[in-house]
C-alpha cells in the first residue's frame, strides 16, 4: 500500500535524511524513532507530499493519504460534533457514531471546541482521522498531551479500527503506544551535511 524507496529529504534546504526505504501493506504500521531533530517530521511531511523529496520515491494510491501533526486544526467556535461533521463533509463523508466512543468524546459532543482542555482537543484532533476515510496516515506525535487512558484508546482505535479495516500508518512518537508493530530508527539514515545551514520560513 505504501512503498518508499531510497528517499532523501531536506529541511530548510539542508539534507536531513537519505536512503530511507520501507514498505507497508494494508493493515501494517511503522513507528519512527530517533532523537530530537533527527528528521521524523521532515520525513513524514515528505511522505505525505507536503514537500518534495530531494531524491527517491514515495508511492501510495492517489487521494488516500493524510498527514496529522500535534497542531490540532480545531475550529474553536464549533462544537465537537460540528467539527467532526465539518471534516467529514470536506471528504464527502458522514460521521460514524462509533467515533465519539472511540475517542472518548461522547460526553463532549455539544461542547464548543474552544472550551476543551488540551488533551480533549487532542482527542478531537485525532477523531478527525476517524471521519475522513483516509487509509494511509502519517502521524507526527499523535498522543502529545494525552493521559495514559487516552493513549491506550488511540492505540485501540489504530489497531482495531484503522489497521483492522486495511489502513496503514507511519507514526513518529516518543511515547510507547503499546502497539505490536515494527519500529524504524532513523539515526542510521542521517544525511551527510553538505551545506552550512539554512532556514525555511514555511516551517517556522
Ligand atoms: N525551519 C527550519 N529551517 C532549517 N532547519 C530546520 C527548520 N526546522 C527544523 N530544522 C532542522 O531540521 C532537522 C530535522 O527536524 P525535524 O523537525 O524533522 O526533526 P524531528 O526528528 O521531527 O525532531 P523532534 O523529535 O524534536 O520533533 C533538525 O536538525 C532541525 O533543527
Amino acid at each position: 500500500m505504501l512503498q518508499v524507496r531510497d528517499l532523501r529529504c531536506a529541511r530548510g534546504g539542508v539534507p536531513v535524511l537519505e536512503g530511507v526505504t520501507f514498505d507497508l501493506n494494508a493493515g501494517e504500521a511503522l513507528i519512527l524513532r530517533g532523537p530530537n531533530g533527527v528528521g521524523k517530521t521532515t520525513l513524514l511531511r515528505t511522505l505525505a507530499g507536503l514537500q518534495p523529496p530531494l531524491d527517491g520515491t514515495v508511492d501510495y494510491p492517489e487521494a488516500t493519504g493524510a498527514y496529522a501533526s500535534h497542531a490540532d486544526g480545531i475550529k474553536t467556535a464549533l462544537t465537537v460534533t460540528e467539527n467532526l461533521t465539518f471534516w467529514a463533509q470536506v471528504y464527502g463523508l458522514t460521521v460514524p457514531d462509533t467515533v465519539f466512543a472511540a475517542f472518548d468524546l461522547d460526553g463532549l459532543r455539544s461542547r464548543a471546541a474552544g472550551t476543551l482542555s488540551a488533551g480533549q482537543k487532542r482527542r478531537l484532533g485525532l477523531a478527525r482521522l476517524g471521519v475522513i476515510g483516509r487509509k494511509v496516515l502519517f502521524l507526527d506525535e499523535p498522543t502529545v498531551s494525552l493521559d495514559a487512558f487516552s493513549v491506550r484508546n488511540f492505540a485501540g482505535w489504530m489497531r482495531d479500527v484503522h489497521l483492522a479495516q486495511g489502513g496503514c500508518a507511519v507514526i513518529a512518537t516518543h511515547i510507547d503506544l503499546g502497539l505490536d508493530v515494527p519500529t524504524l530508527d532513523l539515526t542510521p539514515f542521517v544525511a551527510q551535511a553538505d551545506a552550512t545551514g539554512g532556514s525555511d520560513e514555511a516551517f517556522l
